[in-house]
Parts: structure tokens; C-alpha cells; sequence
């Protein structure tokens, strides 16, 4: 399978009053086309500044990378084009419907007027908001928030999707039709998905493999069960082990309220 993302000794440094601060230090990784990778680290392990370089919101200091065969430094343009972002909280006007935010985002992707309502109509298909079209988006649960997201971001069917702890403050509920829509996305159109997550269970269930960091490196990578297995010594260990075995902390706690288990 080909690398859709793929990076070397990707790096950066924060200058502070205090000093620099290296927030990533040396991440190589490589994602390949189709695959769901789950991106996992303790609190303070470099997962957002790894995602804001990869997504052009910040410059590396040290490094290489490329997305969708565009280098980072010098095709950031391209980047964006294959690249659709979910970041944690979206959400624009509250009064706006579901169907005027999609077409305005099409609209930003200068699809003619015709053409962001046709594509309006079919996100909105593929992501379970048709009937929900002419709601106001303040008026939506979490989940459905979650899902007029990441529709916005496919409007110019990208290559890769990164997602940003993408369930964070769903209920049971909305987390598991989440996860079947990333999976149905991956499976209908090939679309890579990066994503952050601090649930073991979601990166269990969702991702074909997991890549952690810790303290700005790749610290171990692979399937689930290959991790549980090299880590923890059993495919009968939680993941929750296999993590401790592997970085000697627990997961980074969640910014929202966490779920109960599913
Ligand atoms: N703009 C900045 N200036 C200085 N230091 C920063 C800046 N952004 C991040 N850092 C530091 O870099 C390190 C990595 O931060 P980052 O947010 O990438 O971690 P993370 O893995 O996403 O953590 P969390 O799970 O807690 O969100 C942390 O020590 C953080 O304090």
C-alpha cells in the first residue's frame, strides 16, 4: 500500500521566555492509503503539534514531511488541498442552518453556487444529516455537530481526513455511530483518516493501527494486538496495560467530560 502521509525526524521547538521547549523532537511515521492510524500519547506528548504540522497550522523546525506526495515545507497549498481537518470544537454561527453552513463551505471551496448545493446534498447523505438539513446548527445534539464537522471538512474530498480527539464529550450513543461512519468513509471512498484520540477503547475499536508518542518521539507502533503482544506479553492485555508498559503513564486525560464505557 502506498504512504499517504509520511514523515522524518519531524520536529518543534517553541521559543519561550523561559527557554525553548521542544514539543516534538523526532517523529517518523508513515500512514499508508486507506488506513485508520490512531494517534495516542500522555498529556504533553506532542499529538496536537504533530497534527498542526501536518495539517500546515504550524512550521516545523527540523524534519521533512509530505502528505498526499505534497512536502510540507514546500507545497503547504497542496497539503491543504488533499487534506480535510477536524479540529476539536467546530461550530460557526448558531442560527445558520445545516444546509447554508455546507453550502458556505463549498462556497469557501469555490465550487459554483449549483454545485456547493449539489455537494451540500450529498454530504449531508453520506453523513446521516439529511433530514437534519434545515436545522439551525445551534439546535444540534453533539453528535450531530460531530457529523456536520466532518462533513465540512470532506467538501473538497480530500485524500485525508485528520481528526482531532473527534468523539470527546459524545455520549455512548454518539461515539459508536461515529466510529461506523469513520469506518464507512475508509470503506466506501479510501479515505486515510489521522486521528487523535485519548480513549484506548475508540483506538481499539477504530484503528487499524496505533502510533505513541511520548515526550515528542514514537515511542511504539503497530496493530492493537501486535502492541498488547510485544508490550504486555498477551493478546488477553487491556490496552490500558499495554500503553503503561509502553510509556510508563497512563492516556492523556480528555479536555471534555469523559463517556462511560461503551
Ligand atoms: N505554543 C507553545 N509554546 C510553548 N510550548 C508549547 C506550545 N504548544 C505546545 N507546547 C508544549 O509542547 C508540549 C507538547 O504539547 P502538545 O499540545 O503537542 O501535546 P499533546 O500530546 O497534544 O497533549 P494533550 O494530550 O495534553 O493535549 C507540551 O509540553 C506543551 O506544553
Amino acid at each position: 500500500m502506498p504512504a499517504v502521509i509520511s514523515t522524518a525526524g519531524l520536529a518543534r521547538t517553541f521559543r519561550t521566555k523561559a527557554g525553548p521547549v521542544d514539543a516534538v523532537r523526532c517523529v517518523d511515521l508513515t500512514v499508508h492509503e486507506g488506513e485508520i492510524l490512531g494517534f495516542l500519547g500522555p498529556n504533553g506528548a506532542g499529538k496536537t503539534t504533530t497534527l498542526r504540522m501536518l495539517t500546515t497550522l504550524l512550521k516545523p523546525t527540523g524534519g521533512a514531511a509530505t502528505v498526499a506526495g505534497c512536502d510540507l515545507a514546500t507545497d503547504p497549498a497542496g497539503v491543504r488541498r488533499a487534506s480535510g481537518y477536524v479540529a476539536q470544537s467546530g461550530g460557526a454561527d448558531p442560527q445558520i442552518t445545516v444546509r447554508e453552513e455546507l453550502v458556505t463551505q463549498g462556497r469557501l471551496y469555490r465550487l459554483p453556487k449549483a454545485e456547493a448545493v449539489a455537494r451540500a446534498a450529498e454530504l449531508a447523505e453520506e453523513l446521516d444529516l439529511t433530514s437534519l438539513l434545515d436545522r439551525k446548527t445551534g439546535a444540534l445534539s453533539g453528535g450531530q455537530r460531530r457529523r456536520l464537522d466532518i462533513a465540512m471538512a470532506l467538501t473538497h474530498r480530500p485524500k485525508v481526513l485528520f481528526l482531532d480527539e473527534p468523539t470527546t464529550g459524545l455520549d455512548p450513543a454518539g461515539r459508536a455511530d461515529l466510529w461506523t461512519l469513520v469506518r464507512r468513509l475508509r470503506d466506501e471512498h479510501g479515505t486515510t483518516v489521522f486521528l487523535t484520540t485519548h480513549y484506548l477503547d475508540e483506538a481499539d475499536a477504530l484503528a487499524d493501527r496505533l502510533v505513541i508518542v511520548d515526550r515528542g518521539t514514537v515511542a511504539a507502533e503497530g496493530t492493537p494486538n501486535a502492541l498488547r503482544l510485544r508490550h504486555a506479553g498477551s493478546l488477553d492485555a487491556t490496552l490500558q496495560d499495554t500503553f503503561l508498559a509502553i510509556t510508563g503513564r497512563g492516556p492523556a486525560a480528555p479536555a471534555g467530560p469523559a463517556p462511560v464505557a461503551v
